[in-house]
């Protein structure tokens, strides 16, 4: 490492990371030749500390971020050995001493001194950025501009578009999202189908399960709070079920790892409209009662959006609406 190489320190929980954090991690990062960012989690908290880690390194692709995920007393009073655990802890994680520890937090001074670093203080008073995590914690929405888009996903409030063809999933999906200024999960189906002019076997439902998940990861950083999709894996499987009498596990599986806080189901009381990717013309109630069933047995939350476009359009709002503190 060449004499003059300026190398730094940051330690943070990052619960979740805001741009309070990045105003530090950038300040750091334009001093320092080297920036080491040292993510300290606790298993009891409430965000994982390998998801803070991954966010941090997303963030921060030019410092080397140290997941330290050891049982570490949090405060001077909590432990007579505090500073001394402390000062193991990160001299044992961290490549070679950095000369510079930067932080907002008085204790920024005594961490230096231990680590036989200087102090750097970046805006004690947070002023810059007026943001605290526990702010955050407490109503992230009502704080969504200060989050990272890389952190967003995880707070977005996922509400789905649920049912049977021709009952207009994909316009409520484009209302709502114009409605609540967000962005819309396009069906993946429709695209790769009309791609192949409305053929179908069952090897595409391998390829419409993985384009959907690809098209809710890539537009997920985009949500204003909330993240409408037009469907989910789970009506892939009904899918699957209905026109080939399988589903490859995996589907089910993925299926079962993503969460929505709301489904809604459109029922099929409006007229059927044909187009080249439309399937069961004669079995959109029986569809509609599989969709029902499968929300059933899974216990997810859903309401029937059913009555008028406008009706069906009011009672989509007031229901995504009650999602959120008001
Ligand atoms: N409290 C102490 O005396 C002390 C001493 C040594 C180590 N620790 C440990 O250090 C770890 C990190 O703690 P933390 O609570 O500081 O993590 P944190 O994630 O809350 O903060 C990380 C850094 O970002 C700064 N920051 C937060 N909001 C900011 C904003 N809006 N603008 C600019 N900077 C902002 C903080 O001051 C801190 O320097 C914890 O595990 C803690 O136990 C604490």
């Amino acid at each position: 490492m060449p004499e003059n190489t300026k190398t730094g320190l940051v330690l943070g929980k990052f619960l979740p990371p805001h741009l309070g954090h990045l105003y530090l991690l950038d300040f750091a990062q334009s001093w320092c030749d080297r920036l080491f960012v040292v993510v300290g989690t606790l298993a009891s908290e409430p965000i994982p500390g390998h998801l803070r880690h991954g966010w941090i390194k997303q963030l921060m692709p030019g410092a080397e971020v140290i997941h330290l995920d050891r049982e570490l007393p949090q405060y001077p009073h909590e432990h007579p050995r505090f500073w001394d655990l402390w000062r193991e802890a990160l001299l044992e994680v961290l490549p070679i001493s950095p000369q510079f520890v930067f932080a907002s937090e008085t204790y920024g001074h005594r961490l230096a001194d231990e680590l036989g670093a200087r102090y750097v203080p970046v805006d004690p008073d947070r002023t810059t950025v007026p943001i605290s995590g526990t702010s955050i914690r407490a109503d992230p929405w009502r704080h969504w501009k200060y989050l990272p888009r890389v952190v967003r996903p995880y707070f977005a409030k996922r509400v789905c578009v649920f049912g049977p063809e021709s009952t207009g999933k994909s316009t409520l999906t484009r209302d709502l999202a114009a409605h609540f200024h967000t962005a819309a999960v396009p069906e993946y189906a429709r695209t790769h189908l009309e791609a192949q002019g409305g053929a179908i076997e069952s090897a595409d439902i391998e390829i419409i399960a993985r384009g959907q998940i690809a098209a809710e990861r890539a537009t997920a950083p985009n949500a204003n709070r909330l993240l409408v999709c037009d469907t989910n894996l789970w009506l892939t499987t009904i899918w699957s079920r209905t026109l080939f009498g399988d589903c490859p596990a995996w589907i089910e599986e993925a299926a079962a790892a993503h969460a929505y806080d709301l489904h809604l189901l459109t029922d099929v009381d409006v007229p059927y409209v044909d187009d080249s990717v439309r399937y069961l013309p004669e079995e959109r109630r029986a569809f509609f009662e599989r969709c029902r069933d499968l929300l059933e047995s899974k216990g997810f939350p859903y309401v029937v959006i059913s009555g008028s476009w406008e009706e069906r359009f009011q009672k989509a709002v007031e229901a995504v609406t009650s999602l959120f503190p008001s």
